[in-house]
């Protein structure tokens, strides 16, 4: 049993996004009891939670608890809440949440799970909810992340994530509410770190996909997952990150997951890049979202502005973008010239 304030059951919460990410984080609030309205893109998916108690485009196989209700209306699914949970793709943040911003509430606890980093500001998710909700500020706003395939969390396997938020107070009381016994929830301060760490790690991914896709070994994989993380912390640093962030869950842990694990978005359309197939036909042919995918043009275009090395992010952004040849990105980065491993800090 967790050990919850009084208070905390009685917190009307609403969810934006019904993706996998969305349903699994909704059906676990909904299983611990709370009354969740729940924003749902598509009329058919929406149709289909109501009717048969089941997302089967993005969570097949789940049921949703009679507590969680599917809805079209998203003013009505955010305004009068303790707690709203954001998890749209990245990119339609901005104007989904636009659309609604002016219905939430003033006191409102804005949580975001989404991961990505906007292609035209270069924003994360909880510099977007600031621009369009009227009057949030980082004492309001948290974000929730960590090594957690949503598929996973709906089968309760045990999962562990981090909640980040620049108020304390607000951290601990989103760690009550979503906290169970297969889901435990840790806080920590640096919100624009765990953000990156969050983002990059799924153009990482990629790369790891890419190696796997190859038909590369274990040491090469491993060498990613390490020279990735380099990455994730210096640009993370230039952004005024706390370097420690990267060695906890939304860090090292999220990267591992990412591109270690076959569920991952990110790692499969890596593998099939690596196995010779297109992005364009990868992209027509998913309904769901690889975030890395836009994230790296984010990613390259902020680490040339900032002056932040990052090989590995800029190969994956020519192999995507530029249609740079695997092997060759391959060999260009076990060729770069040969230096000192760690960084000065
Ligand atoms: N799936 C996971 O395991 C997982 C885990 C942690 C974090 N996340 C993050 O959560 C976020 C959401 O991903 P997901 O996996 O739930 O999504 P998904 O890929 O399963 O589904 C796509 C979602 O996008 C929505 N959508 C498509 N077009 C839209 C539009 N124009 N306006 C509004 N919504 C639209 C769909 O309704 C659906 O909810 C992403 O940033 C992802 O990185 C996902
Ligand atoms: O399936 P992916 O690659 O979007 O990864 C999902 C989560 O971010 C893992 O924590």
């Amino acid at each position: 049993m967790i050990m919850r304030d009084a208070s905390i059951e009685t917190t009307a919460i609403g969810v934006v996004g019904a993706g996998s990410w969305g349903t699994a984080l909704a059906q676990l609030l909904a299983s611990q009891g709370f009354s969740i309205d729940h924003w749902v893109y598509e009329d058919e998916v929406r149709e289909q939670m109501r009717t048969d108690r089941e997302n089967g485009r993005f969570l097949p196989g789940v049921r949703l608890s009679d507590n969680l209700h599917p809805s079209g209306d998203l003013d009505a699914v955010v305004s009068g809440k303790d707690l709203v949970l954001v998890v749209t793709p990245s990119h339609v943040t901005r104007q989904t949440m636009q659309r609604c911003g002016p219905a939430i509430d003033a006191d409102t606890i804005v949580v975001s799970a989404s991961k990505g980093i906007e292609n035209q500001t270069h924003l994360t998710m909880s510099g977007v909810l600031t621009e369009v909700i009227p009057g949030l500020t980082d004492q309001r706003l948290a974000v929730l992340t960590g090594p957690s395939f949503a598929r996973e969390v709906a089968r309760q396997v045990p999962t562990v994530v981090t909640v980040a938020s620049g108020n304390p107070d607000t951290a601990a009381y989103v760690q009550q509410v979503f906290a169970t016994p297969y889901f435990r929830v840790y806080t920590i301060e640096d919100v624009i770190g765990a953000e990156l760490g969050a983002s990059v790690k799924n153009v990482i991914a990629i790369a790891a996909g890419v190696i796997d896709g190859l038909g590369l070994g274990l040491n090469t994989r491993a060498a990613l997952i390490t020279r990735g993380l380099v990455e994730i912390r210096r640009l993370g640093l230039a952004m005024g990150a706390q370097p420690r962030t990267f060695t906890g869950l939304a860090g090292v842990g999220d990267l591992i997951l990412t591109c270690t694990g076959d569920l991952s978005r990110n790692h499969t359309i890596g593998k099939q890049i690596g196995q010779g197939r297109k992005l364009k036909d990868l992209l027509a042919e998913m309904h769901m979202v690889a975030e890395g995918v836009k994230t790296a043009r984010s990613v390259y275009n902020l680490s040339r502005k900032l002056g932040v090395e990052m090989p590995i992010s800029q190969a994956i952004y020519h192999l995507l973008y530029d249609d740079l040849d695997p092997k060759t990105a391959l060999h260009q980065l076990m060729t770069r010239d040969l230096k000192q491993e760690l960084d000065e800090i």
